[in-house]
């Protein structure tokens, strides 16, 4: 069988890292792209001389030009510029909102087939418009932000119990801005949920709360540290298991930006909720029911990410007709 062809736009910390895991875990073959010229050739060159040394069969090339991603099966999109220190993810919309306009017409002409995974920020509104800017079906064109968000308050969640990642359970719903939805009821140590943990006494209501803090503003946080741009590892991580999901028809269940169309009672907006992952791309939309307090707290976020769409409508009106 051929190897799959992944195309990875935009070369930078997330692009570089994306090229070497996927290298690493033999995912397919992989064109950088980016308009920084020497940086995708110089980084598919250096990540395929490791490849004799950890033992992985790739193909790399890095390409200035749009006709490179040709045939892509998927395209994961981080094109465009990352917050630093004293930013909000939203400040980002106007200079990322062009990224995402050259993109959605390079995708559509060069790999309108392609599962796309979109990283840019701010992360739900940029999807949207990428979604819009392509003309691609909306099942394939889904943003990563739940996988990474729920990777976090997993990690804090395990450390606070002392037990390993693997069996802590967690989703984060909702926009990926600092209103998103930790779903504490459906989050469990091996299949206990967080409030029965908290009635075991292995952590206290307000240690909880605290952590639920902490994964909101969790993008902060590391860019506060880097100061530079903000965190590279765990989105490309968070990614690839979205990648990995398609390619491999996993049906994995993962929250992920995704169009919603009447589901939880929303209409053409990209934000975080449950889906089925597989060949189909995004093949099935869980809708939760939320309690009171969960809806509230969803309702926040959603008018929060509609602000934003409502944003690019204005800065690019012809969005608003597609
Ligand atoms: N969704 C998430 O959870 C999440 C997590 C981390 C970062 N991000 C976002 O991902 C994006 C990328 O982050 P990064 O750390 O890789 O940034 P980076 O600056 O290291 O890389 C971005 C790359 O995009 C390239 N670029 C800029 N304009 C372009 C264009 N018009 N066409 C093609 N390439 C272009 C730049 O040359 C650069 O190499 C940022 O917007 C960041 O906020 C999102
Ligand atoms: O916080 C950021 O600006 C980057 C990203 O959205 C993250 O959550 O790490």
């Amino acid at each position: 069988m051929a190897r799959k062809k992944i195309a990875l736009i935009g070369s930078g910390m997330i692009g570089g890292t994306l090229a070497h895991m996927i290298g690493l875990k033999e995912l397919g073959d992989v064109v950088l792209f980016d308009i920084a010229e020497g940086i995708p050739q110089g980084k598919g060159l250096d990540i395929a001389e490791s490849s004799p040394v950890d033992g992985f069969d790739a193909r790399y090339v890095g390409v200035n030009d749009y006709a490179g991603i040709e045939g892509a099966d998927v395209c994961i999109v981080t094109a465009g510029v990352p917050r630093k220190p004293g930013m909000s993810r939203d400040d980002l919309l106007g200079i990322n909102l062009k990224v995402m306009e050259q993109v959605g017409a390079g995708i559509a002409k060069y790999a309108p087939n392609a599962f796309v995974i979109c990283i840019t920020n701010p992360l739900d509104a940029m999807v949207w418009a990428l979604q819009k800017f392509s003309g691609l079906p909306k099942s394939h064109v889904v943003g990563m932000a739940g996988v990474l968000d729920s990777a976090r308050f997993r990690y804090f969640l395990a450390e606070e119990f002392n037990v390993s990642v693997e069996d802590v359970s967690a989703m984060t719903l909702g926009g990926h801005g600092d209103d998103m939805v930790p779903m504490v009821r459906y989050s469990t140590v091996a299949g206990v949920p967080l409030p029965d943990l908290v009635k075991m006494g292995w952590t206290s209501k307000e240690k909880l709360d605290a952590i639920v803090e902490r994964t909101r503003k969790g993008g902060g946080e590391i860019v506060g540290l880097l100061k530079t741009g903000s965190a590279y590892y765990a989105p490309a991580s968070s990614a690839i298991a979205m990648a990995e999901s398609y390619l491999k028809d996993k049906k994995r269940v993962l929250p992920c930006a995704t169009h919603l169309n009447g589901q939880y009672g929303v209409k053409d907006t990209y934000v975080g909720v449950p889906v089925v992952i597989g060949a189909g791309g995004v093949e099935r939309i869980i809708e939760l029911e939320f309690n009171k307090e969960e809806q509230a707290m969803f309702d926040k976020s959603l008018a929060a990410v509609q602000g934003l769409t409502e944003a690019c409508t204005g800065i690019a009106p012809q969005l608003a007709q597609k």
